[in-house]
């Protein structure tokens, strides 16, 4: 997939996010190759592909998680608003309050409700309690669990069932502003009540943010995303729009693996 360089994309908003020819290697071991993708703003992206394929390590490279992993190294370029997000001068801390991320089990702090959605405000400065206040209490609206926990905010976060905890972490990954929510496989510990929830609430989340989510479930890739990007062994096979990779898909190993031939 050819994507545009550098500076006829700065020009054009149509891109919120780009990965042009992304390598990322742990040690020796090169786990994506040449991935090459653009993200536009609200719009819901799904990565699928088989146990192993690079799904995780894609995504978090985009707010750049795996800056974590000593061994990692990354060649090409992720782009936000046009800009390189690998470029010396980036303040991570900043590119992951713009580029947030919400993890595939719950991990709330064992701190109060109220805390969770705070700390980050917190983490960056914001001491003004009523402004701390309003935030949290519109993140928790946004992230559809208010009215579960608005009579107990200062009871601890563990006492909350996993689906509760789930929307309470997205509301903590909100609660910063963010222009990018990342997912990896937000409601693979959830029932299926809590996974509609889940769903939903992506659904309205898309209004503001961009959002890229992975996802083992075809189901639940084709009802959320608006693109579908399928990834095996490290490469990026095919993407496109959500309807036409599952009903036309141009490549034999996408069809084969959402319908289940293999993965
Ligand atoms: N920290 C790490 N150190 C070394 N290799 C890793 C590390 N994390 C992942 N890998 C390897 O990189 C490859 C891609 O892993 P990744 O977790 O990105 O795949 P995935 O598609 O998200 O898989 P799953 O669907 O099972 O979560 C795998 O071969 C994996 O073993």
């Amino acid at each position: 997939m050819n994507v545009p360089a550098q500076s006829e994309e700065q020009m054009d908003p149509e891109y919120k996010m780009s990965s042009e020819n992304l390598d990322f290697y742990y040690g020796d071991f090169k786990a994506l190759h040449d991935v090459s993708m653009v993200f536009k703003p609200r719009e819901v992206t799904a990565l699928i592909g088989p146990s192993g394929c690079g799904k995780s390590t894609f995504l978090r490279c985009l707010n750049r998680m795996n800056d974590l992993i000593p061994i990692s190294r990354v060649d090409g370029r992720i782009t936000l608003d046009g800009d390189d997000i690998y470029a010396p001068a980036v303040d991570v801390v900043m590119l992951r309050r713009k580029v947030g991320m919400v993890f595939q089990k719950p991990n709330p702090f064992p701190k109060s409700i109220f805390d969770n959605v705070a700390y980050g405000l917190w983490v960056n400065g914001i001491k003004d309690k009523a402004f701390v206040q309003e935030r949290v209490e519109e993140s928790l609206k946004q992230a559809a669990i208010w009215d579960e926990v608005k009579d107990r905010l200062q009871d601890t976060a563990l006492g909350l069932s996993g689906g509760q905890q789930q929307r309470l972490c997205i509301a903590r990954a909100l609660a910063v502003k963010p222009e990018v929510v990342l997912m990896d496989e937000p409601a693979s510990a959830l029932d299926p009540i809590a996974t509609q929830k889940i769903e939903e609430l992506i659904h309205q989340l898309k209004e503001t943010y961009t959002i890229i989510i992975v996802t083992h479930n075809m189901q639940q890739a084709a009802r959320v995303s608006d693109v579908t990007a399928f990834f095996y062994i490290g490469k990026l096979v095919e993407v496109g729009d959500t309807d036409t990779i599952f009903t036309r898909p141009g490549k034999k190993q996408t069809e084969d693996y959402i319908t289940g031939r293999f993965g």
